[in-house]
């Protein structure tokens, strides 16, 4: 048996269960007509009812009792000194000290927090001025209006939820976003209709190393810089708020637009520090100040009111009470004010990160049910969707219904019929309808087992007059404290988050072989065959042409292969000759690129290539070209491309173009608008041989002069010919010929890796 269960109080609640099981609420309130105001509770603007839970006196008598056998309240004070509770990250959380006066004393480590929380949110506020103002410029000059805020989990949640919830008292010539999902969409829908001369990126990460923050801040540096072409843009419309100083320098954020917290802060206690910079931004200093003092008002509340009259305390015992002893597995938090809307998912990494956990502080496995899963909707959506479960399920879902005397937007009967709703919904759960009832009303037999309502199911009515930034605050610490209250009574350490690093590691090796499709699978059957089902998929998203792939291109020549790779400038190479068969170019390319990623493969091969395959091999290598499956070898799609088709693609200056290639031999090709012509004028009878004798590389080293007189007669040849709008020469020769004719130009040798990227572009 677990100490838990062994302690006094706990026992003693198991036995008095047993008596309180069958309850109900009607006898309840029948008993005591002043119940709810027995059962009530206020503080930081809010009041609690809780006098519709299956609850007696004698029961919050029991819940005291474990609070204090299990030492709740020298728990909380060890957080509030600055003692390391998160013991297995050997760290204070001192969220609390984040909304502490300037003026108050909160040691860590023997030293004051308050003066640098104070600095860093002054620091914030001049910021956030800056920005409210009209005083922070973008690259071109244009004032900041739009802001992104980039993160996730306490880095998104905490402040797209504060935004959400204050918006009444926000600056609504600015327009916030944010992003938070590794997903492209959500980047892509964020910036849609913003310039970005006049955006802000808010990188708001702890750590600064977040695999879906970090992906998503450089495709948002990368979007900033495609239009202000200098990296020196990034200075101006990047903030970082983070930890991680020496990551944040490297990304390229200056010292001055960096705020930062110390690792006291947990993620999902962080909507108050640094990372609570979007909502400052956006309601303004003092506004931001009053949601401190908020928070502020509740912390102290829940330091010094007694345990029977405190808030977190009383929501948290009752959570022990439906979790461990009624065995109720959810929570439904059902905001009746639609600026709640976030409300619910913020809620569930504040109660789920911190207490879905199977272990003690101690290491040992607990045997009982620990953080129930909260979920919910703003009220009244949810009474059309899932209420019905509530009412007339199999199920005992305790719910927190949240509600203001005073709407923020008034008009007509709206808010008369949202706070009609909210509180009729917890009297129908409470009390329901027997069938007595339902057949009074004259309902027919068969019908009425239908329309009864079994009732006596539990609800909070928490209530403040209005939703403002204070209210928001102390709302929000009331939740953190209960949870911390509920951890307590388990023995578990709420600060920690152990449970998302496995998923961590293995989508990092997962994502290494997706893209590396030819690496070996070695996990279970039905994980392999889901990695090569989206290899697949993925490979026919860059075949349609669509996203932008990392394209290999191998440009094959007679003496080297030299290969590049879009993502990089680096070029690699080696030996080739007559007898390199494709075989041999493999195993020889392979290891050369073990480091190198890559989604599709082009290949610029010296031979005749109609629609993608080679009607020849090459003459200067070896055999087997022809035929063989370069797909296959690869595991990714490839296109095959003449080498000059593949060097004039990346020459391209639109129009139409004739490109000639002069080395070896003669290679042509001739792109329309855009489109590439394969063409194969090198071995057309000319004089008494053909073109590619006259103008070869044998030739030129016969008769430099007259292998010049042989370029010129062509290209007026093939002008005559294809009337292209200028001719384009490429190839190593090309470096001989010293005056070229008016609309003939000089290509570079390097243009053709830019061709074999290109080809990705076109369509197939
Ligand atoms: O702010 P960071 O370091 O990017 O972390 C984001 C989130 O990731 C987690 O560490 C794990 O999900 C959360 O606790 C945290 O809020």
């Amino acid at each position: 048996m677990s100490t838990l269960r062994s302690k006094d109080a706990w026992q003693a609640l198991e036995r008095h269960y047993e008596s309180m099981r069958k309850r109900r609420l009607r006898d309840l309130f029948a008993r005591d007509a002043d119940r709810a105001k027995h059962f009530s509770a206020e503080a930081a603007g809010w009041r609690l009812d809780y006098s519709k839970h299956r609850v007696s006196h004698a029961t919050m008598q029991h819940l005291f009792a474990l609070a204090r056998e299990c030492k709740l309240e020298a728990r909380r004070d060890a957080m509030f000194a600055g003692d390391k509770v998160n013991n297995t990250e050997h760290r204070a959380a001192l969220h609390i000290a984040l909304r502490a006066p300037a003026g108050s004393v909160i040691e860590c480590d023997g030293e004051n927090v308050v003066p640098g929380v104070h600095a860093t949110l002054d620091r914030m506020a001049v910021f956030a001025d800056a920005v409210r103002n009209g005083d922070l410029i973008g690259f071109s000059g244009k004032r900041i209006r739009n802001i992104v805020n980039i993160g996730i989990g306490g880095s998104d949640l905490g402040p797209v939820m504060a935004y959400e919830a204050l918006r009444h008292y926000s600056d609504r010539t600015l327009r916030m976003r944010f992003v938070s999902n590794v997903d492209h969409t959500d980047f892509a829908e964020a910036v849609r209709d913003l310039e970005p001369e006049e955006t802000l990126f808010i990188v708001a990460s702890k750590t600064f190393t977040t695999l879906e923050t970090m992906t998503n801040a450089h495709t948002a540096r990368d979007w900033l810089l495609a239009a202000a072409g200098s990296k020196q843009a990034v200075k101006k419309h990047f903030v970082a708020l983070s930890t991680n100083r020496e990551a944040v320098r490297k990304f390229g954020i200056p010292a001055m637009h960096t705020f930062g917290f110390e690792d006291w802060v947990g993620g999902r206690y962080s909507m108050d520090s640094a990372i609570g910079l979007s909502t400052m931004i956006a309601i303004g200093p003092r506004a931001f100040g009053e949601m401190l003092d908020g928070f502020h008002a509740m912390d102290e509340h829940f330091r010094n009111a007694p345990l029977e009259e405190n808030l977190p305390a009383i929501m948290g015992l009752l959570s022990v009470w439906y979790t461990d002893f009624f065995g109720a597995e959810t929570v439904a938090v059902l905001p009746y004010e639609q600026y709640l809307k976030r409300f619910p998912a913020y809620l569930q990494q504040l109660t789920m990160e911190s207490n879905g956990k199977r272990v003690t502080r101690g290491g040992k496995a607990v045997d009982v049910a620990t953080g129930p899963v909260f979920w919910g909707e703003p009220g009244t959506n949810g009474q059309h969707s899932f209420y019905q479960l509530i009412h007339q399920g199999t199920r005992l879902i305790p719910c927190d219904f949240i509600a203001f005397g005073q709407s923020l937007n008034p008009s007509g009967r709206h808010h008369d019929l949202l706070l009609a709703n909210v509180i009729a919904q917890a009297e129908a759960l409470a009390f329901g309808k027997t069938l007595k009832e339902v057949r009074d009303e004259g309902v027919p037999a068969s019908l009425a087992p239908h329309k009864v309502f079994e009732g006596n199911r539990p609800s909070s009515l928490l209530t403040a007059q209005r939703l403002t930034p204070a209210t928001l605050g102390a709302l929000v610490a009331l939740y953190e404290h209960s949870v911390f209250v509920q951890a307590a009574i388990w023995d578990i350490n709420p600060f920690d988050q152990w449970g998302v690093e496995l998923g961590k590691v293995l989508a990092k090796k997962v994502a290494e072989e997706i893209e590396s499709p030819r690496k070996r699978l070695a996990h279970d059957a039905s994980t392999n065959h889901a990695i090569r089902w989206y290899r697949k998929a993925r490979a026919q998203t860059v075949s349609d042409g669509l996203g932008t792939p990392t394209v290999l291109v191998l440009d094959i020549g007679g003496t080297h292969v030299k290969i590049r790779i879009s993502d990089r400038d680096e070029m690699r190479r080696f030996k080739s000759g007559p007898n390199l068969t494709p075989q041999d170019m493999m195993d020889k390319l392979l290891p050369l690129i073990e480091d190198w990623r890559y989604d599709a493969v082009t290949l610029g091969v010296p031979a005749p290539v109609i629609q993608g395959r080679l009607r020849t091999d090459p003459i200067n290598l070896g055999k087997g070209w022809k035929d063989f499956d370069f797909r296959r070898a690869f595991n990714c799609p490839v296109r095959v491309v003449n080498d000059a088709a593949m060097q004039a693609l990346g020459s391209y200056q639109g129009g139409r173009m004739l490109f000639l290639g002069l080395g070896t031999g003669l290679g042509s090709a001739l792109i329309i608008d855009g489109v590439l012509q394969p063409t194969e004028l090198s071995h057309m009878p000319w004089r008494e041989h053909t073109y590619e004798h006259y103008v070869s590389d044998k030739f030129y080293n016969e008769n430099k002069d007259a292998w010049a007189e042989n370029v010129l007669e062509l290209i007026r040849v093939m002008r005559n010919a294809f009337m292209p709008d200028y001719v384009m020469l490429g190839g190593g020769n090309v470096r001989h010929l010293k005056d070229l004719p008016d609309g003939v130009l000089r290509g570079e040798n390097g243009n053709a890796f830019d061709g074999g990227f290109r080809i990705w572009e076109l369509p197939r």
